[in-house]
């Protein structure tokens, strides 16, 4: 007997996902489901898989599933759609309301307007400086220093929003080659378990233009928590103010990073595009 699945496209500033909801679906393997459903032209099409479930210390729990099937421990984009769908099909009637993660509970702001979710804020968390691997197994901290992967060097400096980035500051991510560069340092040896690739260039003190090759995922149209940690990264790199503005292919995020509870506030649209049906 073959199982229906009904599933939701829903995006935020243009990272798509497709959204199962483990309270009605049961996703035996999701890696595999990630990967075939993923796929632009044999599948539905997207960054990835996101299962939206309950939870025993939070209101409801996301895991979520890169394009190639690896499990991710944090996704922002896919947080604050998932705020918008458990209020919109009535799974909640709170406008504040906790999200268990692999990387913890975080906490969601929605803006509703005539029922509607239009935008949410999601605590992030504290960052952390991303630990690198050296070659003799050693480990260090990574700060504006330089990177090298292929013929590129950069300096780089990694941060942790509960997944791995390499925030690359550039004076044009424009020139940048994202689909030649960014594999080569998604898989820096520095990195044993991959990592997300940011490009970032300065505009002002309140905005950065930031593009993103994400770990297992590829060039994406944004990434949360790829535009939480560029922030951390700018603020601690002393090029931006603490509440910036991240624009990236896909539109912009707000990231305010506060000096008082050292929490990265991420605020953005979440987008319901469509409703559908698969057969496992
Ligand atoms: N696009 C997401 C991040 C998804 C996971 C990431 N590719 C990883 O493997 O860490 C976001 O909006 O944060």
């Amino acid at each position: 007997m073959t199982n229906r699945v009904k599933f939701t496209k829903m995006h935020g500033a243009g990272n798509d996902y497709i959204y199962v909801n483990t309270l009605k679906y049961t996703i035996e393997d999701p890696e595999s489901f990630a990967k075939k459903w993923s796929c632009y032209r044999t599948g539905i099409g997207s960054d990835g898989l996101v299962l939206i479930g309950s939870s025993s210390v939070a209101d409801f729990s996301m895991r979520i599933f890169n394009a190639d099937g690896s499990e991710a421990m944090m996704c922002g984009n896919a947080s604050r759609c998932i705020g918008k769908y458990v209020f919109e099909e009535g799974l909640t009637k709170k406008t504040v309301l906790t999200l268990e993660t692999l990387s913890g509970i975080k906490e969601l702001f929605l803006s509703v307007q005539d029922g509607i979710v239009t935008e949410v804020t999601v605590d992030m968390g504290n960052p952390k400086l991303e630990e690198v691997t050296l070659a003799d197994g050693s480990k260090d901290i990574l700060v504006y220093q330089a990177v090298s992967a292929g013929n590129y060097t950069f300096k780089g400096t990694a941060v942790s929003m509960g997944n791995p980035h390499l925030v690359i500051f550039v004076d044009a991510v424009e020139e940048i080659d994202l689909a030649k560069i960014g594999p080569l340092f998604e898989y820096h040896p520095y990195f044993p378990q991959r990592v997300n690739v940011e490009f970032a260039q300065i505009i002002s003190k309140k905005e950065v233009r930031m593009r993103v090759w994400e770990r297992g995922s590829g060039i994406t149209s944004a990434c949360g928590t790829g535009a939480c940690a560029t922030a951390v990264a700018a603020v601690i790199n002393q090029k931006t103010d603490r509440e910036v503005k991240i624009v990236m292919d896909g539109g912009p995020l707000t990231i305010k990073w506060d000096s008082a509870t050292q929490k990265v506030f991420m605020t953005g649209d979440a987008v319901k595009v469509y409703e559908g049906e698969l057969s496992l």
